[in-house]
Protein backbone atom coordinates (compact mmCIF):
# COMPACT_ATOMS: atom_id res chain seq x y z
CA UNK A 1 0.00 0.00 0.00
CA UNK A 2 1.91 2.91 -1.10
CA UNK A 3 0.73 6.46 0.93
CA UNK A 4 0.73 9.65 -0.55
CA UNK A 5 3.36 10.61 2.30
CA UNK A 6 7.02 11.14 1.27
CA UNK A 7 8.73 8.95 3.90
CA UNK A 8 12.66 9.78 2.72
CA UNK A 9 13.49 12.64 0.57
CA UNK A 10 17.20 13.02 -0.92
CA UNK A 11 18.01 16.38 -2.43
CA UNK A 12 21.03 16.87 -4.44
CA UNK A 13 22.66 14.20 -2.66
CA UNK A 14 26.14 13.72 -3.58
CA UNK A 15 29.36 12.27 -2.06
CA UNK A 16 33.46 12.69 -3.33
CA UNK A 17 35.84 10.76 -2.45
CA UNK A 18 38.92 12.85 -3.48
CA UNK A 19 37.94 14.57 -6.29
CA UNK A 20 36.43 11.71 -7.74
CA UNK A 21 32.23 11.82 -7.15
CA UNK A 22 30.58 8.18 -6.24
CA UNK A 23 27.15 9.78 -5.70
CA UNK A 24 26.04 12.86 -7.87
CA UNK A 25 22.92 14.81 -7.06
CA UNK A 26 20.61 12.37 -6.41
CA UNK A 27 17.31 13.64 -5.77
CA UNK A 28 14.93 11.19 -4.74
CA UNK A 29 11.32 10.85 -3.15
CA UNK A 30 10.27 7.27 -1.51
CA UNK A 31 6.43 7.28 -0.09
CA UNK A 32 5.22 5.45 2.74
CA UNK A 33 4.23 2.24 2.77
CA UNK A 34 6.81 1.80 -0.80
CA UNK A 35 9.09 -1.34 -1.28
CA UNK A 36 11.62 0.71 -3.33
CA UNK A 37 14.59 -1.57 -4.63
CA UNK A 38 17.95 0.19 -5.61
CA UNK A 39 19.85 -1.58 -8.55
CA UNK A 40 23.12 -0.68 -9.89
CA UNK A 41 26.09 -2.56 -11.09
CA UNK A 42 29.65 -2.90 -8.26
CA UNK A 43 30.84 0.57 -7.70
CA UNK A 44 27.65 2.11 -9.38
CA UNK A 45 26.76 4.19 -5.37
CA UNK A 46 24.75 1.72 -4.12
CA UNK A 47 26.32 1.55 -0.71
CA UNK A 48 27.82 5.52 -0.52
CA UNK A 49 23.77 6.26 -1.06
CA UNK A 50 22.54 3.93 1.62
CA UNK A 51 25.27 4.87 4.04
CA UNK A 52 24.22 8.96 3.73
CA UNK A 53 20.62 7.92 4.02
CA UNK A 54 21.37 6.31 7.31
CA UNK A 55 23.70 8.89 8.70
CA UNK A 56 26.89 6.82 8.68
CA UNK A 57 28.20 9.11 5.74
CA UNK A 58 28.00 12.55 6.03
CA UNK A 59 27.22 14.09 2.47
CA UNK A 60 29.56 15.93 0.75
CA UNK A 61 26.66 17.94 -0.76
CA UNK A 62 22.73 17.84 -0.48
CA UNK A 63 20.30 16.17 2.35
CA UNK A 64 18.23 13.24 2.95
CA UNK A 65 15.10 13.83 5.64
CA UNK A 66 13.49 11.23 7.16
CA UNK A 67 9.52 12.13 7.44
CA UNK A 68 10.83 15.72 7.47
CA UNK A 69 13.51 15.45 9.70
CA UNK A 70 17.07 15.94 8.37
CA UNK A 71 19.30 12.89 9.15
CA UNK A 72 22.08 15.44 9.74
CA UNK A 73 20.09 18.05 11.43
CA UNK A 74 18.30 16.24 13.44
CA UNK A 75 20.14 13.28 13.98
CA UNK A 76 18.10 11.70 17.16
CA UNK A 77 14.76 12.34 15.48
CA UNK A 78 15.60 10.56 12.29
CA UNK A 79 17.80 7.67 13.33
CA UNK A 80 14.40 6.69 16.00
CA UNK A 81 12.25 6.29 13.04
CA UNK A 82 14.90 4.10 10.80
CA UNK A 83 16.43 0.71 11.11
CA UNK A 84 19.50 -0.61 8.98
CA UNK A 85 20.53 -3.95 8.53
CA UNK A 86 24.04 -3.90 6.01
CA UNK A 87 24.85 -6.44 4.01
CA UNK A 88 28.01 -7.50 6.67
CA UNK A 89 26.01 -6.86 10.45
CA UNK A 90 28.31 -6.16 12.91
CA UNK A 91 26.58 -7.77 15.66
CA UNK A 92 27.69 -8.46 19.22
CA UNK A 93 29.60 -11.89 19.16
CA UNK A 94 29.63 -12.67 23.22
CA UNK A 95 25.74 -11.42 23.10
CA UNK A 96 23.12 -14.11 23.13
CA UNK A 97 20.37 -13.69 20.12
CA UNK A 98 18.25 -13.13 23.31
CA UNK A 99 20.19 -10.62 24.98
CA UNK A 100 20.82 -8.48 21.37
CA UNK A 101 16.94 -8.22 20.84
CA UNK A 102 16.97 -6.95 24.67
CA UNK A 103 19.63 -4.69 24.12
CA UNK A 104 17.93 -3.15 20.96
CA UNK A 105 15.26 -2.71 23.01
CA UNK A 106 16.70 -1.06 25.97
CA UNK A 107 18.15 1.55 23.08
CA UNK A 108 14.96 2.55 21.80
CA UNK A 109 13.26 2.32 25.10
CA UNK A 110 10.28 -0.30 24.67
CA UNK A 111 8.55 -1.89 26.97
CA UNK A 112 8.89 -5.66 27.57
CA UNK A 113 5.43 -6.12 27.12
CA UNK A 114 5.57 -4.17 23.82
CA UNK A 115 8.82 -6.01 22.46
CA UNK A 116 8.59 -9.37 24.11
CA UNK A 117 5.81 -10.83 21.76
CA UNK A 118 7.38 -8.94 18.75
CA UNK A 119 10.55 -10.59 19.18
CA UNK A 120 9.20 -13.72 19.59
CA UNK A 121 7.12 -14.30 16.60
CA UNK A 122 10.31 -12.91 14.87
CA UNK A 123 12.70 -15.29 15.64
CA UNK A 124 9.60 -18.35 15.17
CA UNK A 125 9.73 -16.61 11.07
CA UNK A 126 13.22 -16.93 10.89
CA UNK A 127 13.51 -20.43 12.32
CA UNK A 128 16.14 -18.81 15.51
CA UNK A 129 13.80 -20.01 17.71
CA UNK A 130 15.70 -22.87 19.32
CA UNK A 131 19.23 -20.95 19.21
CA UNK A 132 18.10 -17.32 20.60
CA UNK A 133 19.53 -18.75 23.61
CA UNK A 134 23.14 -19.45 21.93
CA UNK A 135 26.14 -16.64 22.08
CA UNK A 136 25.81 -14.84 18.26
CA UNK A 137 29.47 -15.61 17.61
CA UNK A 138 28.32 -19.54 17.58
CA UNK A 139 26.09 -18.70 14.38
CA UNK A 140 26.29 -19.09 10.66
CA UNK A 141 27.06 -15.98 8.35
CA UNK A 142 22.64 -16.35 7.31
CA UNK A 143 22.33 -16.62 11.24
CA UNK A 144 23.69 -13.43 11.76
CA UNK A 145 22.17 -11.58 9.20
CA UNK A 146 18.71 -12.81 10.52
CA UNK A 147 18.80 -11.70 14.28
CA UNK A 148 20.47 -8.38 12.51
CA UNK A 149 17.02 -8.44 11.00
CA UNK A 150 14.78 -9.59 14.07
CA UNK A 151 16.87 -6.41 15.66
CA UNK A 152 16.15 -4.02 12.94
CA UNK A 153 12.57 -4.88 12.97
CA UNK A 154 11.78 -5.13 16.80
CA UNK A 155 11.35 -1.57 17.21
CA UNK A 156 8.60 -1.13 14.24
CA UNK A 157 10.83 1.64 12.25
CA UNK A 158 8.61 3.65 10.14
CA UNK A 159 11.72 3.43 7.61
CA UNK A 160 14.07 -0.09 6.72
CA UNK A 161 17.01 -0.02 4.94
CA UNK A 162 18.42 -3.27 3.43
CA UNK A 163 21.79 -3.65 1.82
CA UNK A 164 21.31 -7.16 -0.04
CA UNK A 165 19.05 -8.81 2.34
CA UNK A 166 18.97 -12.27 0.73
CA UNK A 167 22.49 -12.53 0.38
CA UNK A 168 23.49 -15.78 2.56
CA UNK A 169 19.94 -16.88 3.23
CA UNK A 170 18.49 -20.38 2.78
CA UNK A 171 15.60 -20.19 0.11
CA UNK A 172 12.71 -20.43 2.38
CA UNK A 173 14.41 -17.46 4.85
CA UNK A 174 14.53 -15.59 1.95
CA UNK A 175 10.59 -16.29 1.07
CA UNK A 176 9.77 -15.66 4.17
CA UNK A 177 11.75 -12.53 4.50
CA UNK A 178 10.13 -11.30 1.15
CA UNK A 179 6.79 -12.05 2.67
CA UNK A 180 7.43 -10.00 5.12
CA UNK A 181 8.93 -7.01 3.86
CA UNK A 182 5.60 -6.93 1.76
CA UNK A 183 3.03 -7.16 4.98
CA UNK A 184 5.05 -4.42 6.15
CA UNK A 185 5.10 -2.26 3.38
CA UNK A 186 1.01 -3.22 3.21
CA UNK A 187 1.09 -2.05 6.66
CA UNK A 188 2.61 1.44 6.20
CA UNK A 189 6.66 0.91 6.69
CA UNK A 190 9.06 2.14 4.20
CA UNK A 191 11.27 -0.59 2.69
CA UNK A 192 14.55 0.18 0.89
CA UNK A 193 16.51 -2.33 -0.49
CA UNK A 194 19.92 -2.60 -2.56
CA UNK A 195 20.16 -6.09 -4.02
CA UNK A 196 21.89 -7.60 -7.23
CA UNK A 197 19.15 -10.48 -7.42
CA UNK A 198 16.98 -8.65 -9.96
CA UNK A 199 13.91 -11.17 -10.11
CA UNK A 200 13.51 -10.40 -6.04
CA UNK A 201 13.43 -6.14 -7.39
CA UNK A 202 11.04 -7.64 -10.15
CA UNK A 203 8.55 -9.72 -7.89
CA UNK A 204 9.22 -7.37 -4.99
CA UNK A 205 9.78 -4.08 -4.99
CA UNK A 206 7.22 -0.99 -6.29
CA UNK A 207 9.22 0.92 -7.88
CA UNK A 208 12.86 0.57 -8.38
CA UNK A 209 15.75 3.10 -8.94
CA UNK A 210 19.10 1.92 -11.26
CA UNK A 211 21.66 3.71 -10.25
CA UNK A 212 24.82 4.00 -12.03
CA UNK A 213 28.31 5.78 -12.15
CA UNK A 214 26.90 7.59 -9.42
CA UNK A 215 23.52 9.19 -11.15
CA UNK A 216 20.09 7.26 -11.01
CA UNK A 217 19.61 6.39 -15.02
CA UNK A 218 16.04 4.92 -14.76
CA UNK A 219 12.98 4.97 -11.89
CA UNK A 220 9.62 3.60 -11.93
CA UNK A 221 7.53 0.76 -11.60
CA UNK A 222 8.47 -2.68 -13.55
CA UNK A 223 5.30 -1.45 -15.56
CA UNK A 224 7.04 2.01 -15.95
CA UNK A 225 10.69 0.95 -17.08
CA UNK A 226 9.59 -1.60 -19.45
CA UNK A 227 7.53 1.57 -20.87
CA UNK A 228 10.37 3.90 -20.57
CA UNK A 229 12.52 0.85 -22.93
CA UNK A 230 9.95 0.45 -25.03
CA UNK A 231 9.16 -3.34 -24.78
CA UNK A 232 5.95 -5.10 -22.72
CA UNK A 233 7.58 -8.49 -22.72
CA UNK A 234 11.31 -7.78 -21.60
CA UNK A 235 12.45 -8.92 -18.26
CA UNK A 236 13.93 -6.19 -15.38
CA UNK A 237 17.32 -8.12 -16.44
CA UNK A 238 17.51 -7.36 -20.15
CA UNK A 239 16.80 -3.95 -18.90
CA UNK A 240 19.05 -3.52 -16.65
CA UNK A 241 21.95 -4.66 -18.83
CA UNK A 242 21.14 -2.56 -21.46
CA UNK A 243 20.96 0.55 -19.40
CA UNK A 244 24.40 -0.48 -17.26
CA UNK A 245 26.07 -1.16 -20.84
CA UNK A 246 26.83 -4.77 -20.02
CA UNK A 247 25.48 -5.90 -23.34
CA UNK A 248 28.31 -5.12 -25.48
CA UNK A 249 30.51 -6.85 -22.95
CA UNK A 250 28.55 -10.10 -24.11
CA UNK A 251 30.34 -10.09 -27.23
CA UNK A 252 33.68 -9.97 -25.77
CA UNK A 253 32.75 -12.51 -23.14
CA UNK A 254 32.05 -15.23 -26.36
CA UNK A 255 35.37 -13.85 -27.85
CA UNK A 256 37.10 -14.85 -24.67
CA UNK A 257 34.78 -17.88 -24.36
CA UNK A 258 35.84 -19.21 -27.99
CA UNK A 259 39.72 -18.69 -27.50
CA UNK A 260 39.24 -20.88 -24.26
CA UNK A 261 37.79 -22.89 -25.97
CA UNK A 262 40.74 -23.00 -29.11
CA UNK A 263 38.24 -22.44 -31.86
CA UNK A 264 38.72 -19.06 -32.89
CA UNK A 265 40.38 -19.23 -36.23
N1 LIG B 1 36.06 5.05 1.33
C1 LIG B 1 36.18 5.22 0.02
N2 LIG B 1 37.21 5.92 -0.50
C2 LIG B 1 37.34 6.13 -1.83
N3 LIG B 1 36.46 5.67 -2.75
C3 LIG B 1 35.41 4.96 -2.29
C4 LIG B 1 35.22 4.69 -0.89
N4 LIG B 1 34.07 3.96 -0.75
C5 LIG B 1 33.59 3.78 -2.00
N5 LIG B 1 34.38 4.37 -2.92
C6 LIG B 1 34.16 4.41 -4.37
O1 LIG B 1 32.87 4.95 -4.61
C7 LIG B 1 32.24 4.28 -5.70
C8 LIG B 1 30.89 3.71 -5.23
O2 LIG B 1 31.12 2.67 -4.29
P1 LIG B 1 29.92 1.92 -3.53
O3 LIG B 1 30.52 1.04 -2.49
O4 LIG B 1 28.91 2.93 -3.10
O5 LIG B 1 29.30 1.05 -4.73
P2 LIG B 1 28.17 -0.08 -4.72
O6 LIG B 1 27.17 0.30 -5.75
O7 LIG B 1 27.65 -0.30 -3.34
O8 LIG B 1 28.97 -1.34 -5.21
P3 LIG B 1 28.83 -2.94 -4.90
O9 LIG B 1 27.64 -3.41 -5.69
O10 LIG B 1 30.10 -3.48 -5.46
O11 LIG B 1 28.69 -3.12 -3.42
C9 LIG B 1 33.24 3.21 -6.18
O12 LIG B 1 33.96 3.74 -7.26
C10 LIG B 1 34.15 3.01 -4.98
O13 LIG B 1 35.44 2.63 -5.39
Amino acid sequence: MVLNETSINLTNLTKAYGKQEAVHQIDLQVNKGELFGFLGPNGAGKTTTIKMMTGLLEPTKGSVAIKGSDIWKDPIKAKKMIAYVPDQPNLYPKLSGWDYLHFIASVFKLEKDEYIQKATELLHIFNLTDRANDLIESYSHGMKQKIAICGALVHNPDVLFLDEPTVGLDPKSARNLKNLLRELCDQGMTVFITTHILEIAEQLCDRIGIILDGSIIALGSMEELKEQEGSADRSLEDIFLELTGDVDQQALISEISKIEQGDLK
